[in-house]
């Protein structure tokens, strides 16, 4: 039953909405009745939890406005309501910037209305947030920050009189995007060729491809970049380090047993404004392979001097500083349940991922051991850390940014029909495979598993080779710590006898869901859908074939090879770890498949 305080808030967003009686009376909101058991027209319900998830009220007839404070602001709302479809009404006014408090909005329909006004900034902060529908109305002024919405899929806005810059988005994320006839200007970010011009046209001012009128020269740089700056700027590590006044790099002598970093907790806190970095001279040198620089931090608070980053030394980020990362601007490229992640471009142009951890309860020596002992093992297909950060409340890593996006971008790109033909996905899978199972061969005597192994860790370097990422960041479960850090949320229960061994497995796992990601071409992210569940009800009817991805079928795919690979994924997704081969097995089960193919291949005619 749906508690009185859902019930009167919806009949106030409702009434405010039809803003005619007889529609509300025709419509069964009645405030003595059930929206779950009585049926309300236009509410959905996650029955089990009682909760409204869906409002739908298209073409309803509906001359009102839309009065978020009533319905966002009641918490069991906010937490539930998944869904507002209100599309084709005569809706006025304008969207409240109280709606980015219904923070599990994933798609928001207005369009086909009259309502107007700017569409409030607080609605870039709905994260969640894949389906944005505000086309056919007349909302004006710039367009909020968008871009910083990474699961956002379909944006539509066309037929408004919206102006300013189109963000920096990510067109490889959408499946439908559509600015057209607004007044937007300046240059069209890059769209990678996946809209044409449709998309864009009738706005006299817009200009650059996949229009026909090219951008005037000096105009051209920096439009969309600046936005994100904007946006971003600082961000990160004006959030990082406030009540720090001032930073020296200093270069330390090799021997670093005194980076203590739970010193520097004093001059951290979380609030948000931006450090003042004087300048100062530091380099790494090149020739030596592996050096290491602490960077320090002062707190006027306290004025303790406090070690806090360490650069992991390789070629490709010799010379990066400590302060030029404090004042490169950053986006916010995610924010996952451990952690959020940053992209940084520093001034000499190198850019830079950043994961920032929270209240990982590591020790500050423990964790510089971890990473260390985990930057030891070299393998071309996982990313190594670059420089690492730790402060008793939060850890920052820092990783080369690799511009060719994820494994899970790339399925996506296939389920929109993108090439990702059968040979390369063996590749793939041979070539994670092998990485992990050389990490696991090396840091199993001191338990260090990935911990969090999905396709949006696998990541693409420039010659489109797969390589692990964020290796080791999760904490392991402790047996006598009950509190699991990291458990992925497709994971069946693991009863293991030991915490090491459960890790591994559970990299196994991991791995064997991405197997299946490659070969299925379904997501496993996508909500509430069990990929290994679904795959062995399929195999398990003897149907197969129905679980390849069928654009694998529009080459010659060796079946017989897909379906021992798919064996393969069924053993390391089996139920119980202990089940489950090791990585070492798995990878060489696959190095096996690989080499039948390329004889296969070497075979033919
Ligand atoms: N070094 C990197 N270079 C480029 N893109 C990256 C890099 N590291 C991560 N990404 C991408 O940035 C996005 C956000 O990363 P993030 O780690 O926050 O997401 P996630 O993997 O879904 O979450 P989490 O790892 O916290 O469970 C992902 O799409 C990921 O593929």
């Amino acid at each position: 039953v749906i508690e009185a305080e859902v019930r009167s808030s919806l009949i106030s967003f409702l009434r405010n909405l039809a803003n005619d009686p007889r529609v509300a009376a025709a419509a069964d909101w009645d405030v003595k009745s059930d929206p779950c058991v009585d049926g309300w027209n236009g509410i959905g319900c996650d029955v089990r939890n009682a909760s409204v998830t869906k409002l739908r009220l298209e073409r309803f007839n509906l001359s009102g406005s839309l009065d978020m404070g009533s319905l966002c602001n009641v918490p069991a709302i906010a937490s539930s309501l998944a869904r507002l479809v209100l599309n084709g009404n005569n809706l006025g006014g304008g969207v409240p910037a109280q709606i980015s408090i219904c923070r599990q909005l994933t798609h928001l329909q207005i369009g086909g209305n009259k309502l107007e006004g700017k569409l409030p900034d607080s609605l870039a902060t709905l994260d969640n947030l894949k389906v944005l529908n505000v086309s056919y109305n007349k909302f004006s002024g710039a367009l909020p920050n968008l871009s910083r919405i990474s699961g956002l899929r379909t944006f539509l806005a066309q037929d408004n009189q919206l102006s300013g810059e189109i963000p920096a988005f990510d067109f490889y994320n959408f499946d439908n995007f559509n600015v057209s006839y607004n007044n937007f200007s300046g240059q069209i970010p890059d769209v990678g060729g996946y809209f044409n011009s449709s998309s864009f046209v009738g706005n006299p001012l817009l200009c650059g491809y996949p229009l026909q009128n090219s951008c005037p020269r000096d105009k051209r740089k920096g439009v969309s970049g600046e936005d994100v700056i904007m946006y971003s700027g600082y961000a990160l590590l004006g959030s990082v380090l406030v009540g720090a006044v001032g930073f020296k790099l200093c270069r330390k002598k090799r021997k670093t047993d005194n980076v203590d970093a739970e010193n520097n907790v004093s001059a951290i806190d979380g609030s948000g404004s931006k450090p003042t970095v004087p300048s100062s001279e530091h380099k790494t040198s090149a020739t030596r392979n592996r050096s290491e620089v602490s960077a320090t931090a002062t707190s006027v608070e306290s004025g303790v001097v406090s070690s806090s980053l360490v650069v992991v030394t390789s070629p490709t980020v010799n010379g990066l500083r400590f302060e030029e990362l404090l004042q490169a601007p950053a986006e916010l490229l995610g924010r996952g349940k451990h952690g959020s992640l940053y992209k940084v471009i520093c001034e000499n142009g190198a850019m830079y991922a950043v994961k920032r951890i929270k209240d990982w309860a590591i020790s500050g020596e423990d964790f510089k051991k971890r990473m260390q002992r985990i930057d030891q093992v070299k393998h071309p297909n996982v990313l190594p850390v670059s420089a690492f950060y730790s402060s008793k409340q939060e850890k920052l890593l820092v990783y080369e940014f690799k511009q060719n996006g994820s494994l899970f971008r790339l399925l996506q790109g296939t389920q929109m029909r993108r090439a990702f033909e059968w040979g390369s996905r063996l590749n793939f899978a041979a070539s994670i495979a092998e990485g992990l199972a050389t990490m696991h061969r090396e840091l199993r005597d001191i338990s260090i598993a990935h911990g969090n192994l999905k396709s949006s860790n696998i990541l693409l370097t420039k010659d489109m080779e797969p390589c692990i990422s964020e290796y080791g960041l999760m904490v392991q479960y402790d047996h006598q710590d009950l509190t699991p850090s990291i458990t992925p949320t497709f994971k069946p229960e693991e009863k293991s006898n030991s915490s090491a061994s459960r890790a591994f497995s559970s990299d196994v796992y991991g791995f064997g869901v991405i197997l299946l990601e490659l070969l299925t071409g379904k997501m496993v992210h996508d909500k509430g859908f069990d990929l290994p569940k679904w795959v062995l009800s399929v195999v398990q009817e003897e149907w197969t074939v129905e679980v390849f991805d069928k654009s694998l079928f529009t080459e010659v795919a060796s079946e017989e090879r897909m379906v021992n690979l798919l064996q393969v994924a069924i053993k390391c997704v089996n139920r119980s770890p202990e089940e489950r081969p090791s990585m070492t097995h798995v990878a060489s089960m696959i190095a096996a498949i690989k080499e039948e193919e390329d004889r296969s291949l070497g075979n033919e005619p």
